[in-house]
């Protein structure tokens, strides 16, 4: 791996160095120069005069840079004036005490400072009284200004200088540590006219290759998401990040978000994940939807969406989904009455569950794909299922750190990551065949036909899609891969958090179970009305993913330029909706660090938003992605998980040992770095 490193990185090391040094350019200079003094001559043969030693030309020269360097200093004076300006408007609204630094800056203009329109109007907002323009004067001691731009009759100027422009955004200016507050201020008013350049936007570093290198030497793929909310904290609410041969825009509050998906198309795209579309193409696999885009995409995710995104599909597979939660509550309770301790009828059993959990996400899924039971909570699951498992957990693993390289090359130098990656693919895709093989005897010998059977039963999505016989087998084999692939970590995974946060809020976990206990008996045994009665359980799983988002950011291609916090985006930038910041913002959350089902109301709105949020409602739970390219699974993982929550809470007492947050850590999903021990004591 490190030659391989090595090797991919020798050539922008190269360019860096020879631009850090001026290398090349110094001998391609030096090299003209010499030309030029061995005597180059003119079309007619004759001898070019030197112009270095042509005094006139000397002169000129020098004026010219003068004239630069004063220009220069002008508009510097002007850009610190105008902050000065509004330093000096802030600090007489919130009676702070005065600056003589600013006053300098003012003085050096003359004490005219003509503000561009958007600073003008936080000076002056619209509707604000008319002495408004009087009292910032006084707050400038004297100097004179241009009263033009305060009451708006001289044309608005463009300018560079940072913009704020919003109410909130005056306190936020004050603040001293320029936190989030100052950032937030930046916020777009309006169009693009006045936007700010692309480049202006902040960010961590402008070589990709050095800041994929620092990103490996300081572990930090591993803390992704805690990079991004340190970042966020230090340069505000949007910031770009060059990686390797990656480059985002990076953001976080719910109304650029919602800009972000309101420019998505009608084919949105994410980021590609790179070594995937690699091993399928190197393997002569089709894509399924994941990575398929364009109009092709659209026409298989259509289908895909009839069986398992409508209601009448909900319904279908609702049953499946409540045996496979209700047998596995069934054996943890058996398992807890023989290993656990305490007295009859109150037994209790500590156990790390992270293994049963992938075996429960495993074998629900394959009931919704194949409409039959695999056999995973038996004494001796499947060696083939196991290694299934592990697979998924082996393939999440080496994605993370292949993305940032070119795929490629690795696969032409065998390195030994790659080769990781595509034999867990391999494993993935072989066992997925064997299981669609089976499953497709199984439906054709079965009387009655394929989807449906004689008696209207449901067969798996599998089922579905072949007797519909609008996708060919091979794509009905790429996308139900995928669904198996994408089905088992990323249900299990957030269950584990969802136990450890309801194990150590005793309160909101009986919460919920009275919930649960009173639907359920009013349901009278039918899952799908017992979930319905018990909002909670949805409101559990919201805020299980606000707080440890599966996957951690949402990507986009806008399809037309968009400005966000008052930055111009081309069309086509690689913009990422950070999720795990953006659930813990205290910006849009209140109270974020607490576990609070019930702040997402029955209709799974959320309640009591920070009034400081701003507009963008609808953006603030996007653990599923958004909108026609949101996650395909998202029903089957939502009705899983909580069916699962509704066993468990019926059965039993969830608490654990220590109240200590989690450690987390990200390999291209977000999990507990130690899987936490629960114990489940039986009620
Ligand atoms: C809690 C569980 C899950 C979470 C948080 C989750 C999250 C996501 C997210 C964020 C996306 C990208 C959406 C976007 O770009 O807007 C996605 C896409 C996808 N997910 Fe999930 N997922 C979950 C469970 C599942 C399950 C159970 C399956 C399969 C049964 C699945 C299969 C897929 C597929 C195939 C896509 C690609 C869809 C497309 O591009 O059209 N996911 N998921």
């Amino acid at each position: 791996m490190d030659k391989v490193v090595k090797k991919s990185l020798a050539k922008p090391f190269k360019k860096l160095t020879s631009c850090v040094s001026g290398g090349k350019d110094r001998d391609i200079w030096s090299r003209h120069r010499s030309k030029r003094g061995r005597g180059c001559k003119g079309r007619s043969g004759a001898p070019r005069p030197n112009h270095a030693h042509d005094p006139a030309l000397v002169r000129s020269y020098q004026a010219d840079l003068e004239r630069e360097r004063k220009l220069r200093e002008a508009m510097n004076a002007r850009k610190n004036a105008e902050r000065a300006a509004m330093r000096a408007h802030f600090r007489q609204k919130y009676q702070l005490s005065k600056n003589s630094k600013d006053a300098n800056h003012l003085r050096a203009v003359g004490g005219k400072v003509s503000l561009p329109r958007e600073l003008a109007k936080i000076v002056r907002p619209e509707g604000s009284r008319k002495d408004d323009s009087f009292n910032l004067l006084s707050a400038f001691q004297g100097l004179s200004f241009n009263m033009g731009v305060f009451t708006g009759t001289k044309p608005a100027k463009k300018t560079p200088t940072p913009t704020p422009a919003g109410g909130e955004s005056c306190k936020a200016l004050e603040a001293a540590d320029g936190g989030m507050e100052r950032k937030k201020a930046r916020r777009n008013q309006g169009g693009s006219g006045g936007a700010r350049a692309f480049e202006e936007i902040p960010h961590t570093g402008s070589n990709g290759w050095i800041n994929l290198l620092r990103f490996w030497k300081e572990d930090k793929f591993r803390h992704l998401h805690k990079h991004m909310q340190k970042t966020f904290n230090t340069l505000g609410p949007i910031y770009r990040e060059y990686l390797g041969s990656q480059s985002t825009v990076n953001i976080l509050l719910p109304a650029d978000i919602g800009e972000l998906f309101r420019s998505e198309g009608l084919h949105p795209r994410r980021m590609t994940l790179q070594p995937w579309a690699t091993h399928r193409e190197t393997r002569q696999h089709s894509k399924g939807v994941f990575l398929k885009n364009g109009a092709e995409w659209r026409a298989d995710r259509l289908l895909l969406n009839r069986e398992v995104m409508t209601s009448a599909a909900v319904k279908h597979f609702l049953p499946l989904l409540n045996d496979v939660a209700r047998d596995f509550c069934h054996l943890l309770r058996s398992r807890v009455q023989t290993d656990g301790t305490g007295a009859e009828g109150r037994r209790s059993l500590t156990l790390d569950p992270s293994p049963d959990l992938f075996r429960f996400a495993l074998e629900a899924s394959c009931h919704v794909l194949y409409g039959e039971r695999i056999g995973l909570f038996s004494s001796t699951p499947s060696q083939e299922s196991e290694r299934f498992i592990w697979a998924v957990e082996r393939m999440l693993a080496t994605t993370q750190p292949l993305l940032y390289l070119p795929t490629h090359l690795l696969l032409r130098l065998h390195a030994p990551m790659w080769t990781q990656h595509a034999t867990a693919w391999d494993h993935i895709f072989s066992h997925a065949e064997a299981r669609i093989q089976r499953g497709y005897q199984r439906l054709q010998a079965q009387s009655g036909g394929l989807a449906g059977g004689s008696e209207g039963q449901f067969s798996g999505v599998l089922g579905n899609l072949m007797e519909k016989g609008q996708l060919s087998l091979e794509l009905i084999k790429a996308n139900i891969t995928e669904l198996m692939a994408g089905g088992v970590d990323t249900t299990a995974v957030p269950l584990q958090f969802a136990l450890f946060e309801l194990a150590r809020n005793p309160e909101v976990q009986e919460t919920v179970r009275a919930q649960v206990q009173s639907s359920w008996i009013q349901a009278d045994g039918n899952p799908q009305k017992a979930l319905q009665g018990a909002p909670l359980l949805k409101g559990t799983v919201k805020e299980t993913l606000r707080l440890y988002p599966v996957g951690i950011t949402v990507q986009r291609y806008p399809i037309k330029d968009i400005v966000l916090q008052n930055y111009h985006i081309p069309a086509g930038t690689l913009v990422q909706a950070c999720l795990y910041p953006l659930g813990r913002s205290g910006d849009v959350f209140q109270d974020p660090e607490r576990f609070e089902p019930a702040r997402w109301g029955r209709d799974g709105e959320e309640q009591g938003v920070t009034s400081g949020a701003g507009s963008g409602a609808a953006f603030r739970s996007l653990a599923f992605g958004f909108g026609a390219r949101q996650c395909v699974g998202r029903r089957i993982a939502e009705n899983e998980m909580q069916l699962f929550l509704m066993h468990i809470l019926r059965n039993f007492h969830l608490s654990v040992s220590s109240t200590e947050d989690l450690r987390t850590t990200y390999t291209l999903i977000l999990q507990p770095e130690t899987p936490p021990k629960i114990t489940f004591t039986t009620l």
